[in-house]
């Protein structure tokens, strides 16, 4: 496995185009994969099956592999990080347990959960050690001495609340996507965090993936000019949630702008690097009186860009019939020509990144950093590598600061205002 801990700060480095490698070249080495693959594969011929078939089995040893990963030996000379996860929420597995199986310095290690079945129930199945059931778990779990770091994926409305504890209690937190229900909330946490020492990051796992990255070098290496406009979008089809889902509770902090609304707006602000200036409109399509299951936005930023985001939990069917595919999209308009990405989101199972200049398109692939990171690295395991670096004092390859944070969350703040559907309630905590 490539790993180069301590010594990476590759907040440019995929920039150089010197790194690409063809495809068929690939191919005929017979390498796995490449950290850059440029697929400039003409029209239907044998070369271009065998790259569908080379395409079809990287995708399934891919998807394989990230869910059962190789388990990691602890090094010998660092102890792991224990984690405690707060609640048996459906997104840990994905976003912590399983990665950690393949990080060295990262275990799993306790659980807790408001019913104590269920917190044995989640431990047995994924092998974590310590379990915590019970109206006073969470607050037990933090106390525990053996736990360094929590993650929190608790419901938005409960972000604040269980974040502040754990850092009132000295421990690094992993914290869930949207930060808080305010900007306000977000700015205290990351203050506490501050004055205690500890690591705090909002889990924007997109962010620590090679694809976002490469989007943001070509960006930046001016080979399109000036960003004009962008579109992103987070949309999942009828049927993926259920009536009764957290993301549907305004007490918890619930709508589409929240949840996927907040990756789609993280990414406007990082593909342009600019802050929107005004919010020119919004609509939303209500699920109940105060959630939006959908939201369209648009934006005015510097450098005269307009950006639009779209994000909705629930697509219906075309037409009433035909199910809706998941959109997972981002597409940046520039001076000279577009990027076009296929799953930002979730790069990994598989994604494009489709550059198209001068009447000419390439289509470009992410998968891995020059020196970080294996095909089936998953969003979150790039993000674990980066919250386990920081952790230990060593340069992340990637961070979401407290800046970043808190803006995300005022231009969230700002879109619900504007429609008038109002910010998601602040929590009643107050810290001692
Ligand atoms: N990074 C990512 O890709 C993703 C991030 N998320 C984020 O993670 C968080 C959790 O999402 P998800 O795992 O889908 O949610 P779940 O509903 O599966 O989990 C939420 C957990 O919160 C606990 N909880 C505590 N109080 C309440 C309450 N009043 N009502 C409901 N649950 C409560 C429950 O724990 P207990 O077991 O103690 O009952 C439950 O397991 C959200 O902030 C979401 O935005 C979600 C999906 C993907
Ligand atoms: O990545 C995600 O996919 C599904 C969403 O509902 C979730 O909250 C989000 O983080």
């Amino acid at each position: 496995m490539k790993q180069h801990r301590g010594s990476l700060n590759m907040e440019r480095a995929p920039v150089d185009t010197g790194h690409h490698t063809r495809r068929v070249g690939v191919l005929l080495t017979g390498s796995v994969e490449p950290d850059y693959a440029i697929d400039c594969t003409p029209n239907l011929n044998l070369h271009q099956f065998v790259v569908a078939m080379f395409s079809i089995f990287g995708f399934i040893s891919r998807v394989r592999t990230s869910s059962n990963p190789p388990e990691a030996k602890p090094l010998p000379n660092s102890k792991p990080i224990k984690f405690g996860v707060l609640g048996a929420a459906a997104i840990a597995p994905a976003a912590l347990i399983i990665p950690a199986k393949s990080h060295p310095e990262a275990v799993v290690h306790a659980v807790a959960a408001r019913s104590k079945d269920r917190a044995a129930a989640f431990a047995k199945q994924h092998g974590i050690a310590k379990v915590f059931g019970g109206l006073n778990s969470y607050q037990e779990l933090i106390d525990d001495p053996e736990i360094e770091a929590i993650y929190n994926p608790l419901p938005n409305g409960l972000h604040y609340e269980w974040t502040m504890k754990a850092l009132a209690a000295g421990k690094h937190v992993l914290l869930e996507k949207p930060a808080a229900n305010t900007a306000e909330e977000t700015r205290k946490m990351f203050e506490l965090a501050e004055a205690k020492g500890v690591v705090l990051l909002e889990a924007f796992h997109y962010r620590f993936h090679p694809v976002a990255f490469r989007v943001k070098s070509i960006l930046e290496s001016g080979e399109l000019g000036a960003v004009r406009s962008t579109s992103t979008t987070l949309s999942l089809p009828r049927g993926y949630m259920k009536a009764d889902d957290i993301r549907f509770d305004y007490g918890l902090g619930g709508g589409a702008l929240m949840d996927m609304g907040c990756y789609t707006i993280q990414a406007m602000r990082y593909f342009t690097g600019a802050e929107p200036t005004s919010v020119l409109s919004v609509k939303h399509d209500l699920q109940s009186p105060q959630i939006d299951r959908k939201t369209v936005a648009t934006f005015s930023l510097p450098g005269s860009i307009t950006s639009t985001i779209l994000c909705d939990l629930s697509a219906p069917p075309t037409l009433k019939l035909i199910p809706s595919m998941p959109n997972l999209n981002a597409h940046i308009k520039c001076e000279k020509g577009e990027i076009k990405v296929m799953n930002y989101i979730a790069p990994t199972t598989y994604h494009s990144i489709t550059v198209t200049t001068g009447g000419k398109s390439r289509v470009e692939k992410a998968y891995t950093f020059p020196e970080l990171g294996e095909p089936w690295w998953t969003s979150y395991r790039y993000q674990l590598e980066a919250f386990v670096n920081k952790v230990k004092g060593r340069t992340p390859h990637a961070w979401i600061t407290k800046e970043d944070s808190i803006k995300n969350m005022e231009v969230i703040e700002s879109v619900y205002t504007k429609s008038g559907l109002g910010s998601r309630p602040k929590s009643d905590y107050i810290p001692n």
